[in-house]
This record gives structure tokens, C-alpha cells and sequence, in this order.
């Protein structure tokens, strides 16, 4: 548990569907502070989604609350909440008939911004996601490979510079190289803009390269959290299940260590 006042607090949070046959997400208390980075991990249907789509209120709860900066997200207008928090989308969740500009500008628009201003935004943050303006302002999504497409969504995400970003398996769908690329920019991003972030993700990898705090899902309770150090002391089997990948990882990956600390080809410092 961290110290500070949480900004994003789930608190005995229960969800269920199908009048109660399918207990989603079953009384999950999870605090995440200001600034920090949580991954959340587990295997399909465990309720991952669901908890985000509650946090977003797309969903309400059956029981429990969900506070931000401790208000209770259900008396938060929605709109207000959406400018709050940005959310990225496995698919990226772009509109196919709408250029990168206007799908990028959508949230400004809605919330009013005027045009000039939303084209200096859109060019600000195509910047920012590290694509170029000129090339891709006007192209359509279908004419953007997948990792340029999910970087557009992290850029429709930022519009309304939100403080929290919720981001569904954003890197799921992509080869591991473009995958660790945007893993590694949107760290970047999530440090230099002062985000909160939480990210669902299937890859245990990612989650602790990526995130300061991993949450464990199972069958929609919260398993364990922690640090990637205080899971892996962890005794669950499930969750050393869950750490077998990494851990088999790293350990092939001893090979690569330079040998008697001997500094790597191409003498990087
Ligand atoms: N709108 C819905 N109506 C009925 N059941 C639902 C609905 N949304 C989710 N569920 C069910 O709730 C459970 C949790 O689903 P959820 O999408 O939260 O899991 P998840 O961990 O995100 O899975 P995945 O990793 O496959 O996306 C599943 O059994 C799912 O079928």
C-alpha cells in the first residue's frame, strides 16, 4: 500500500451480469496513488475490462464506490469524468471514416474547444506520440500500420489533458518490438505529464517493465498487488504461475549479460 492519498480509490467494488450468474468484478478494493503507474494482470474473464469501464462510468457497480481525488465517480457528470480521464482502447477505438486530426480533435470538439485551438492541440500532441504532423494530420486509420494507429489513440486519449489514463491491452495486438517502443514512450509520457496511470495488460512482462505497482486478477477478485519485487516473493501459485514467463525470460536472457563486466560491443556507456 503507498502512503499517499489515493487519486483513483476502489472501494468493496461488485459487478455482476446475467442477473448475478456472472460475478465480473467481486468486491475489488484497490487504491492507486497520484503518479503512480498499475498493471493490471489476468487471464481472460477475469474482470479486468469491467473494472475500467466502472472507474469510467460506462458501468455502474451493483455495491461498493469508486472515488477520484475522493469523489465519488457516480456524482461526477460524465462528460466532466471523460475530460478527467483518457481512455485507450485495445483497438486503438479509432472512428474509420474521420481523419487523424478529427479523430484526435474529437474530445476538444465535444467540450466546445474552438478550431484553431483544436488544430494546434492535434499538432501538439501528434508531436507528442512522435508522429509526424504533416504525414499523418489527414490520413484516414486505415492508412496507419497498428503501432501508429494505437499512438493516434494515446494521442485522442491526452486531448482534453486529462490527469488519469485507463488504457485497455493498448499494445496487445502489435509485433514485440513496436509493442516495447510505445510501452517504453508511453512510460515517457506517463512521467513527463504527471499521469496516473492504470493498464490492463495480458503480458506480465510488460507489466513489470512498465508499471511501479501490479494488481492480480482472478475470476473478478483482486488476487494480489504489489511491487514486481513483492509479487515475485509472492507464495500464490497462481501468481507464480503468472511470473514462470518472465522469470524463464531473464533467465535466458543472462546470456546476453556482457561476461566479467566487460562493457557490450560497440562500447555503450
Ligand atoms: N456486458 C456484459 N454482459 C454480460 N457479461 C459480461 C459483460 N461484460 C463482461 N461480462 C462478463 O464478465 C466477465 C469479466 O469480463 P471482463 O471483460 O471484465 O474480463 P477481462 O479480464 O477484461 O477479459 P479479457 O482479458 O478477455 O478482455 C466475463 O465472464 C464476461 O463474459
Amino acid at each position: 500500500m503507498t502512503s499517499a492519498a489515493p487519486l483513483i480509490a476502489f472501494q468493496h467494488v461488485s459487478k455482476s451480469f446475467d442477473g448475478g450468474a456472472i460475478k465480473a468484478v467481486d468486491d475489488v478494493s484497490l487504491d492507486t496513488a497520484e503518479g503512480e503507474f498499475l498493471a493490471v494482470v489476468g487471464g481472460s474473464g477475469s474482470g479486468k475490462t469491467t473494472l475500467m469501464r466502472l472507474a469510467n462510468r460506462l458501468i455502474a457497480p451493483d455495491s461498493g464506490n469508486i472515488t477520484i481525488a475522493g469523489e465519488d465517480v457516480a456524482q461526477v457528470d460524465p462528460i466532466e469524468l471523460r475530460r478527467r480521464i483518457g481512455y485507450v482502447f485495445q483497438s486503438g477505438g479509432l472512428f474509420p471514416h474521420m481523419s487523424i486530426a478529427d479523430n484526435i480533435g474529437i474530445t476538444p470538439k465535444l467540450l466546445g474547444t474552438p478550431p484553431k485551438e483544436i488544430a494546434a492541440r492535434v499538432d501538439e500532441l501528434l508531436d507528442l506520440v512522435r508522429l509526424d504532423r504533416t504525414q499523418h494530420r489527414d490520413r484516414f486509420p486505415h492508412e496507419l500500420s497498428g503501432g501508429q494507429r494505437q499512438r493516434v489513440g494515446v494521442a485522442r486519449a491526452l486531448a482534453a489533458k486529462p490527469r488519469i489514463m485507463l488504457m485497455d491491452e493498448p499494445f496487445g495486438a502489435l509485433d514485440p518490438l513496436t509493442r516495447d517502443a510505445l510501452g517504453d514512450d508511453y512510460r515517457a509520457l506517463h512521467r513527463s505529464l504527471g499521469l496516473t496511470t492504470i493498464m490492463i495488460t495480458h503480458d506480465m512482462t510488460e507489466a513489470i517493465l512498465l508499471a511501479d505497482r501490479i494488481a492480480v486478477m482472478r475470476s473478478g477478485k483482486l488476487l494480489a498487488e504489489g511491487t514486481p519485487t513483492e509479487l515475485s516473493e509472492s507464495t500464490d501459485p497462481y501468481v507464480g504461475e503468472l511470473l514462470g514467463t518472465p522469470r524463464r525470460q531473464a533467465e535466458r536472457l543472462q546470456i546476453l549479460q556482457p561476461k566479467d563486466g566487460a562493457a557490450p560491443q560497440g562500447g555503450a556507456t
